[in-house]
């Protein structure tokens, strides 16, 4: 079975374009756990308190997740198993969980990634789809769709948090070997206001997969 996971910082674009993929290709889309979160609400208010609680959340229901939208072929996935990852280390550098914690957490990673049901000798999915996004963007796309706890008012120190993320997101793409990949210009391509740019995000995306699988 094939699967295609959308990758992205914060307000990239990744649901939306997750939403468009799995139209386009006729398959299912599967969403990150937001709206009905228990532990994000708790995390942007206390992050030292809540950083490790909300990683085993988000890695319990990616896992979930990955072993549902495997059911059937071309199924789209709304942020990979990496990036919780990615967004893990983060927050241990920024001292919100401790050494034991990542520890624990590296390993629980590693031992549910050996599980994973991508396909029996292979682990990973068939193709990664990164939307990139200038800092600038990022912070207009938080803003643009309003969730309190994400807003810079909120809380200001969200502004170095933002920053940082972007910054190491592009780093982890270009060392990103895992499956093929490739990269979405998320500040020039509106594909959620205009049908001209998503009919070209689709087609540059079934060209990809024309490529991979054949
Ligand atoms: N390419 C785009 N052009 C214009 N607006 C966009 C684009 N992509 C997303 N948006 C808008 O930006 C906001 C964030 O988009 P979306 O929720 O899809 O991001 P996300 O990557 O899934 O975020 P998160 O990581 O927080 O779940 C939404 O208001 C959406 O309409
Ligand atoms: N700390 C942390 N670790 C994760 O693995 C993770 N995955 C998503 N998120 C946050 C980002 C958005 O606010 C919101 C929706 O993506 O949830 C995360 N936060």
């Amino acid at each position: 079975m094939s699967v295609i996971v959308l990758a992205g910082a914060i307000g990239a674009g990744k649901s939306s374009l997750t939403a468009l993929l799995a139209n386009h290709l006729g398959s299912q889309a599967f969403y990150e756990s937001v709206a009905e979160n228990e532990v994000l609400p708790l995390f942007y208010e206390d992050p030292e308190q809540y950083a490790f609680l909300l990683q085993i959340y988000f890695l319990n229901k990616r896992f979930a997740n990955i072993k549902k939208a495997m059911q059937e072929d071309n199924n789209v996935l709304d942020r990979s198993i990496y990036e919780d990852s990615l967004l893990f280390h983060l927050n241990a550098d920024l001292g919100r969980a401790n050494e034991i914690e990542v520890r624990v957490y590296d390993e629980l990673l590693g031992n549910m990634m050996e599980e994973l049901p991508y396909a029996a000798h292979k682990k990973h999915p068939d193709l990664l789809v990164h939307i990139k996004v200038s800092f600038a963007t990022m912070l207009e796309r938080i803003e643009k769709r309003g969730r309190p706890y994400e807003q810079l008012e909120y809380d200001p120190t969200l502004y170095d948090y933002y920053k940082e993320l972007n910054r190491r997101y592009d780093l982890w793409y270009e060392n990103y070997n895992q499956s093929p990949k490739i990269q979405i210009d998320g500040d020039q391509l509106n594909f959620v206001e205009s049908p001209q740019a998503a009919q070209q995000v689709m087609a540059m995306i079934d060209e990809k997969l024309f490529e991979i699988r054949n």
